[in-house]
Formats: C-alpha cells, structure tokens, sequence
C-alpha cells in the first residue's frame, strides 16, 4: 500500500484531506520559499509553488505519493496571497469588494516510487458582495484574514460576504478535493479503499 505524505503546513488542507481519505497519511510542512517568477503566468506561478513545495518535501522521503497545493485569488490579473498584516487584509478586501473573481488551487501529486508527477489548475468564481469600511475593520479584528489568500475564509465568518460560488467549494478551502480523487485515481489509489493508503 501507498504512504500518502500531505506536503502542508495549512491546518486546513489537513483537515480536508483527512475527511477525504480517513487518518492514515503523514503531514510534513515544506520548507520551500515561495518566489514570484517574473513573466510566468499567474496560474503558472500557482502550479510551479505547489510543485516545489511537492519537490522538497520528497525529499524526505523515499516511497510514497506527496501531496501539495498552492492558493490564491486571481482578480484583475493579479494574485492575492496572504495578507501579511492587517492593514494589507483591509486593503485586500476593499479591492474585492462588489466584485466577481477567481479563487485558484496548483495542485501537485508526486509519486516517489516512479517520479511521476501530475500538476493541475482548479478554479473556483466567488462573488463578493459590496462590504462597508466598518464591516471590513471589524472583519479584519476577529483574525480571521491574516492566513487566508485573498484575508477572507469562506468557511468562516467570511461566509457573510460570499454571495455564491461557482466550481468546488473545497477548492476555495486549499484543497480540490474532486480534482485531486481524479488523480488518485490515476496513481491507483481509490479513496473508498478501506485499508488506505
Ligand atoms: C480564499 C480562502 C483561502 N483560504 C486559505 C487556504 C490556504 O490555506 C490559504 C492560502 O495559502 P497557501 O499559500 O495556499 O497555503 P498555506 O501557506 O496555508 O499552507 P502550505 O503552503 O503549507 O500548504 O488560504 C481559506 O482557508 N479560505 C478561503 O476562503
């Protein structure tokens, strides 16, 4: 049977992941930096991170598939990761605000035993509704940004401002949980295996 290694620090994608395939997988956090790549395509930019976070993580390892996955929003060409302090959360969210955009997964399987490995996009739509300063202040107060692409969770109290979604809602979460059944799949590996991994 196949190790399953989530290659993440995000407590989230654990979680997910867990709900998805059951306890059996390791989680070992890369250490990898992420760099910005000038000229290469956001998406691409999205893609590349989830795989070198997949690469350094392998590392470590000697057998086994390693997950990784990389988010953002993508709104106006530009991506937004996590704020890293509250007044580029508020920012963030002014700039959403009333507005239609993307939220955008990398996805990274690598299988150790063979090298092979599958990157693919998710995209998500997430219409935001018009949010005042002072629902944005007292927002950005509660903490709920600050480890969140685009300083929203859609899981959270951020639900009052997402009006609907279009796409897989896990993806808007960090993990694509469709995309990445299918490319399980394609390792040989079903989730309803009762014995996983
Ligand atoms: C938009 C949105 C993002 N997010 C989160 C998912 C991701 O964890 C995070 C984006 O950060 P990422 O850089 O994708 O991941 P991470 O740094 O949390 O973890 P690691 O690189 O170790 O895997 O934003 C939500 O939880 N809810 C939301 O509604």
């Amino acid at each position: 049977m196949r190790q399953i290694i989530l290659a993440s620090a995000s407590p989230r994608r654990k979680e997910l992941l867990k709900q998805f395939i059951g306890d059996n997988f390791l989680v070992y956090a890369s250490s990898y930096e992420e760099s910005p790549y000038p000229g290469l395509h956001p998406k691409e930019l999205l893609l590349r991170h989830s795989t070198e976070k997949a690469r350094d993580v392998a590392k470590h390892f000697n057998s086994g598939l390693v997950i990784s996955a990389d988010t953002s929003v993508l709104f106006n060409g530009k991506l937004l990761g996590k704020p890293k302090s509250p007044e580029e959360a508020e920012e963030m969210l002014k700039l959403l605000s009333g507005h239609r955009f993307l939220v955008v997964t990398g996805l990274t399987v690598l299988d150790l035993d063979s090298g092979v490995e599958i990157k693919e996009l998710e995209s998500t739509t997430v219409w935001m509704d018009e949010i005042s300063s002072e629902q944005i202040s007292a927002y950005v107060r509660t903490g709920e940004s600050l480890d969140k692409a685009g300083a929203f969770a859609v899981q959270g109290k951020g639900a009052a401002f997402v009006e609907k979604i279009e796409g897989d809602f896990f993806n808007v979460v960090g993990l694509p949980l469709f995309r990445l059944g299918k490319i399980l799949q394609k390792f040989g590996v079903s989730i309803f295996q009762e014995d996983l991994p």
